[in-house]
């Protein structure tokens, strides 16, 4: 059972919640600075008047760094000797962390302010800060930087970890014709293209990303392979042709709510038949080994709420197939916890 927190506890935990953001801030800084890499090369700690001497900071500023840093724990302090402790070094050099970090910081943060508006609307209240789009998906490809490489660099760390597994897994069937939905800036696509070297894969996105895509597949000399089909899925008037082997939505679904998620899944229905595999791959939020993939799932659900659409989510797994269930697909194998990844793969066929 958890053990009851004293209400002295309990307020402490609630002032990180209140002053969350401010450290946040600090530690971006002190990482952004060069303070935290110089304590972290000096293994078992250095003198804070050398870190003054040999940086050009202030003694305000690194005093002060230091201080937060200490209340976090990323720093340890002894008299007047600083060191870098485990979670100083995971903030500083895991790439997880790494790219999370940038992804709040340059693509959610601005906006973040406008949580309670987008959570009245179910609009992204905070997308204004980098653009005038509907949704995010429209300027994905024109967000200004360093919000474009933060969000790239985000989006490839978690399917990039999935994808090599995920080839093997879909390709264990011969599939000539795979369409890849949402397919993004290829990179699934070509990855299957050099993976067999007869499967025919053609990407569906909206008209921005397919632009992107394109010149992707130009230069990798693959235009004969990989076709492209401009697509909002979002009007269900907009048809997914019949005739694919497999049908691949990547870190997809998660972009919409559960009514929109479900117009999808019918449509990628009606262009299937017994012949058909569609293929889901998701970090499910509650099928996870480690709290803080949970930890960061849910913090991304966030980034929806406020910058991408105001409507959709990470899912629970069950949720997906609640959905899958309704739009008239069965779930013929789960693949959990791919790879080294946090994505599991839903296999699914039409019911008969
Ligand atoms: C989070 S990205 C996933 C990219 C890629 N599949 C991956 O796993 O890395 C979502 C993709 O869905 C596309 N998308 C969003 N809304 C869409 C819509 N209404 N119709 C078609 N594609 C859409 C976006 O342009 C984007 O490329």
């Amino acid at each position: 059972m958890k053990k009851e927190l004293s209400a002295i506890e309990a307020k402490f935990e609630a002032q990180k919640i209140a002053f969350g953001p401010m450290y946040f801030q600090a530690m971006v800084a002190m990482r952004d600075l060069g303070v935290l890499e110089y304590i972290s090369s000096h293994r078992k700690g250095v003198e804070i008047a050398s870190i003054i001497r040999d940086m050009d900071l202030s003694e305000y500023t690194i005093t002060l760094l230091i201080e937060s840093a200490e209340v976090l724990g990323v720093v340890e302090v002894e008299g007047t000797i600083v060191r870098i402790s485990k979670i100083g070094f995971f903030f500083l050099k895991d790439e997880m962390t790494r790219v999370n970090t940038n992804f709040m910081n340059d693509v959610c943060y601005l906006g973040a302010k406008e949580m309670t508006e987008s959570f009245k609307t179910e609009k992204p209240a905070g997308l204004k800060v980098l653009g005038d789009w509907p949704t995010i998906y429209q300027g994905l490809s024109k967000l200004p930087e360093p919000a474009k490489k933060s969000w790239f660099e985000f989006d490839h760390y978690y399917s990039d970890n999935a994808f090599p597994e995920a080839l093997k897994i879909v390709f264990k069937k011969k599939h000539r014709n795979l369409y890849d939905v949402g397919g993004n800036t290829g990179k699934w696509s070509i990855a299957c293209a050099e993976f067999d070297p007869q499967v025919h894969v053609t990407i569906h996105d909206l008209p921005v990303q397919v632009a992107v895509a394109k010149q992707n597949v130009q230069e990798k000399d693959l235009s004969d392979r990989i076709s492209f089909r401009e697509i909002d899925l979002l009007d269900s008037a907009q048809k997914i042709a019949p005739g694919a082997d497999a049908i691949w939505m990547s870190q997809f679904l998660d972009c919409f709510s559960k009514e929109q998620i479900l117009t999808i899944l019918r449509n990628a229905h009606q262009a299937s038949t017994a012949d058909t595999t569609l293929y889901i791959l998701e970090p499910f939020f509650d099928n996870q080994n480690f709290p803080a993939a949970q930890y960061s799932l849910v913090a991304t659900s966030l980034y929806f709420t406020i910058m991408a659409n105001g409507n959709s989510k990470m899912y629970r797994l069950n949720d997906m197939k609640e959905l899958l269930d309704t739009a008239g697909f069965e779930v013929v194998e789960t693949y959990p916890l791919i790879g080294d990844s946090y994505h599991t793969i839903l296999e699914c066929k039409i019911k008969h």
